[in-house]
């Protein structure tokens, strides 16, 4: 039997968008881009959509001027082992895993990213607390959290935002929550083909870090469905930045403001994983809620990783 370190990892999900989550409660770990990727490998590793490092924000030093508002650092990466400056459905599962290591009760609670600090709210009735030697402890119910402001920077110089797959080309709304998105609205979700490469985003100048992609149909009064191509990732099953970013586009191609109407609006918004419920305030926050299920542990042999973890 091998006496490697082991790194300890659990798997979770929100609305099918997986995670490996990795908890290095004091930030001893050193995790290369290459190992991150090794690890989200769906053949060769453990598989992911991306991978969620959590760390007390006094431990990280891009975190530690958070530490006063936000005790837990989200450190997320994307499955080809690039930073991502937040993750939509990734910071629920956060709350979640902290909800089931016993390390915070139900209720509200705040979570640094690098989008900044976000604040999470867990139902007292959704799911228990930590569950010795059951892994779907602490699985059940609904998370929301606030999001923070959508941004929608106007078109450059260079012009109009344009989405290209194979033959089809489409206008897109730029949106920016914290991580940035092209929204397009499209006529059928299969016009999008397989979304196995990167759509082309013109131009380019507009996402100087590469963007995550959405397309979109309308499925009834403010209720739409999406598909998503995230940088970093490829086609996922959702992406809850994602989802928010489609949120506030269609709200504005509705002629809904809530800055405007002193009204909150809300969509329901569905992706190929599930259903994500959004509501934009008339502060402009954006709420979203969801699912978030832990659904294994276990650990990997550090041998495996090829690197000694720092
Ligand atoms: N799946 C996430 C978004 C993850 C980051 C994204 N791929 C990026 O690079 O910005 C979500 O639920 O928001």
């Amino acid at each position: 039997m091998s006496t490697a370190p082991r790194l300890q990892f659990l798997k979770g999900h929100g609305t099918e968008n997986d995670f490996v989550i990795v908890p290095d409660l004091d930030g001893r770990l050193e995790l290369s881009a290459a190992t991150v990727a090794r690890i989200c490998d769906r053949r060769a590793g453990i598989g992911g959509d991306g991978l969620i490092r959590v760390v007390r924000s006094s431990a990280h030093p891009g975190a530690r001027a958070m530490a006063d508002q936000a005790e837990w650092f989200m450190d997320y990466r994307n499955s080809d082992g690039s930073i991502a400056e937040m993750c939509g459905n990734g910071v629920r599962v956060f709350a979640r895993y902290l909800q089931r290591a016993g390390l915070i009760e139900a209720g509200d609670l705040a979570i640094a990213t690098r989008a900044g600090v976000r604040r999470a709210h867990i139902a007292k009735d959704a799911g228990d607390a930590a569950r010795p030697g059951d892994a779907t402890a602490g699985s059940d119910g609904p998370i929301t959290v606030v999001m923070g402001e959508a941004t929608l920077p106007e078109p450059g110089p260079e012009g109009e935002i344009t989405v290209t797959v194979g033959d089809h080309s489409w206008s897109a709304r730029h949106v920016n929550m914290g991580n940035p998105h092209a929204v397009a609205f499209v006529d059928d979700l299969a016009q999008a083909g397989d979304l196995l490469a990167a759509p082309a985003v013109r131009p380019a100048a507009a996402y100087p870090h590469g963007t995550n992609v959405e397309f979109v149909v309308d499925r009834g009064p403010r209720h739409v469905a999406m598909r998503v191509h995230e940088r970093g990732s490829g086609e996922t099953r959702s992406c809850g930045t994602g989802a928010c970013a489609v949120m506030v586009a269609a709200a504005r191609r509705d002629g809904a403001d809530p800055a405007v109407t002193d009204h909150p609006v809300t969509y329901t918004v569905d992706v190929p994983g599930g259903r994500l419920v959004i509501t934009e305030r008339p502060d402009g926050t954006v709420e979203m809620t969801g699912p978030a299920v832990i659904v294994a542990e276990g650990e990997i042999d550090a041998s495996w990783l090829g690197t000694d973890l720092g």
